[in-house]
């Protein structure tokens, strides 16, 4: 039996209360995840701080980003290992984690390691009132021991997006994976030790929200600085924890994002773009297309053309040839989507596909699978149109003026994506310049250049991270004044 244990001060460490963790796509055991309790948490905040205070706060920048490197290195050395992790964990396709997960894994630290080394920081020369100079220059400390709160449906990349430049700053880190995805932040532990991260540096708490790890973590007063991706509501609890002591936060949080296809768009190419981003990873991507408006001309065109792309997709496991579609991550977010599917045939809905559970043959039908689901007809007061459902479902709705597309975008508490398919390059910039969200793809999805901003607006988060951004949250600017 695989036993998941915590990674604290650099060692792996057994706690007397275990849970399982299970596999999605079949619910066979995977092993037993070590809870830490208070005790632990506190161990590792402490291991983090004694780090801070040591070696890797006295390391150069340079040595620091060398050994940034080396722990990209070291996870596609073992590529493999990570891959088998995820999808195990996960259930999601094999040509999903391949090429998305596991690399930006390894790139998250390469990334902002180099932006790190190259990033300078602002001078000013200053008159003084008795007519000499000084000079002002600014300078950037880590922020200290960072609590990283973690969710389930991108593990290791969602993950390392905030541990790559938290440690290329120079801070410390205590990482709360998911519950339900413990894998791969435990196997990144064996790659800090094996690149020569000095122990403290990164930690690894497993366990649950509230009276658990999370909540633990969350309020323990060494902590410096919270990094959180995962629910809004989430984020509120933890915002109110992070009250006490001013602690700064930043927040990924949830979104119920539009896609609006005008009639000028490139047919196909819409249509492949919106199925990409309603059904990737099985709808569970913060990013994903919820809501759905079509221009009339082309409206019930693009109706018939997704509901063949949501057909032809293909559920399995993993490792099987021409699988591009995985299941949910547990029972209960099963329960949960389905329970949506149910609300919207209550509302009447028309249901264009699915609706659903498919039927799988064997040990997969033991697994937490639903249907891609398309449906129209549904008033903009809808649960399935106003609530994040995090499944691989959509309402499509169609729309005449341009004006009607960004209110309907805009009719939202959340304000995290929106994905505009359109040829007419000023229709693109007014429409992008409108819509209320962090980030706004023409004619394309989930494209992703790392140094560029990354957040939500309204109820979709707090802060930016990537690029320079992530600096902003995961260190200290300071300013020091001389008078010459
Ligand atoms: N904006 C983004 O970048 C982004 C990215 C991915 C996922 N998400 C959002 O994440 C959600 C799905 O992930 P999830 O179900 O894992 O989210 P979640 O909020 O349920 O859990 C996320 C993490 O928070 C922990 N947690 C839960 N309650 C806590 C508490 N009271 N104190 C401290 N920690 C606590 C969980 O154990 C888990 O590790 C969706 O809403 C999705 O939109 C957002
Ligand atoms: O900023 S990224 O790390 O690319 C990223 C990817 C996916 C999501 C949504 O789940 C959030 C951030």
């Amino acid at each position: 039996m695989k036993h998941f244990l915590n990674f604290i001060g650099g060692e792996f460490v057994a706690t007397s209360k275990t849970f399982d963790n299970r596999a999605p796509a079949d619910n066979r055991l995977l092993g037993r995840v070590h809870e830490a309790g208070a005790a632990e948490v506190d161990a590792a905040v402490r291991a983090a701080r004694a780090a801070l205070q040591g070696e890797w706060g006295r390391m150069s920048v340079g040595r620091r980003i060398e050994l940034l490197h080396a722990v990209a290195d070291e996870i596609n050395r073992r590529f493999d290992d990570f891959l088998q992790a995820e999808m195990a964990d996960t259930g999601k396709p094999h040509s999903l984690a391949s090429h998305i997960d596991i690399p930006r894994g390894a790139a998250n630290f390469k990334v902002f390691a180099d932006i790190v080394k190259n990033v300078p920081t602002e001078t000013f020369e200053t008159a003084t009132p008795d007519g000499g100079q000084a000079l002002n220059y600014a300078i950037r400390s880590p922020l200290g021991v960072i609590g990283v709160v973690c969710p389930w449906n991108l593990p290791l990349l969602l993950m390392t997006w905030k541990v790559g430049p938290a440690l290329a700053c120079g801070n410390t880190v205590v990482v709360k994976p998911s519950e339900e995805t413990p894998a791969t932040a435990t196997l990144l532990g064996e790659v800090m030790n094996a690149v020569g991260i000095p122990p403290g540096v990164y930690n690894v708490v497993h366990g649950f929200g509230p009276q658990s790890a999370g909540e633990f973590l969350t309020t323990h007063p060494g902590v410096d600085g919270i990094t959180f991706t995962g629910e809004t509501r989430t984020g509120e609890a933890i915002m109110a924890a992070a009250a006490k002591g001013v602690r700064p936060v930043s927040f990924e949080l949830g979104g119920k994002n539009a896609g609006l296809v005008f009639a000028d768009a490139d047919f196909d190419k819409a249509v492949a773009g919106i199925a990409r981003s309603a059904f990737e990873n099985c709808g569970q991507v913060c990013l994903g297309t919820e809501r759905v408006y079509v221009q009339r001309p082309i409206f019930e065109r693009f109706v018939s053309a997704l509901k063949a792309r949501a057909e032809a997709l293909k559920p399995g496991p993993s490792e099987e040839a021409g699988v591009n579609l995985g299941p949910l991550i547990s029972r209960e977010h099963q329960q949960k989507v389905l329970s949506y599917y149910q609300k919207a045939r209550d509302e009447g809905a028309t249901v264009v596909t699915g609706g659903g559970v498919p039927q799988m043959t064997g040990a997969l039908a033991e697994g937490h699978w639903v249907q891609p689901t398309i449906w129209t007809g549904l008033p903009e007061s809808a649960a399935v149109i106003r609530e994040e459902i995090f499944g691989p479902c959509c309402h499509i709705a169609p729309f005449d003026t341009e004006e009607e597309a960004i209110a309907l975008a805009n009719a939202t508490d959340y304000g995290l994506a929106t994905t505009v398919w359109t040829e007419n390059l000023g229709r693109a910039h007014r429409v992008a310049r409108q819509v209320e969200v962090g980030i706004c793809w023409i004619n394309s999805w989930f494209l992703r250049d790392l140094r560029t901003a990354f957040g939500g607006a309204k109820a979709s988060g707090i802060g930016r991270e990537g690029g320079v951004h992530s600096l902003e949250f995961y260190t200290e600017l300071r300013n020091v004044c001389i008078k010459l």
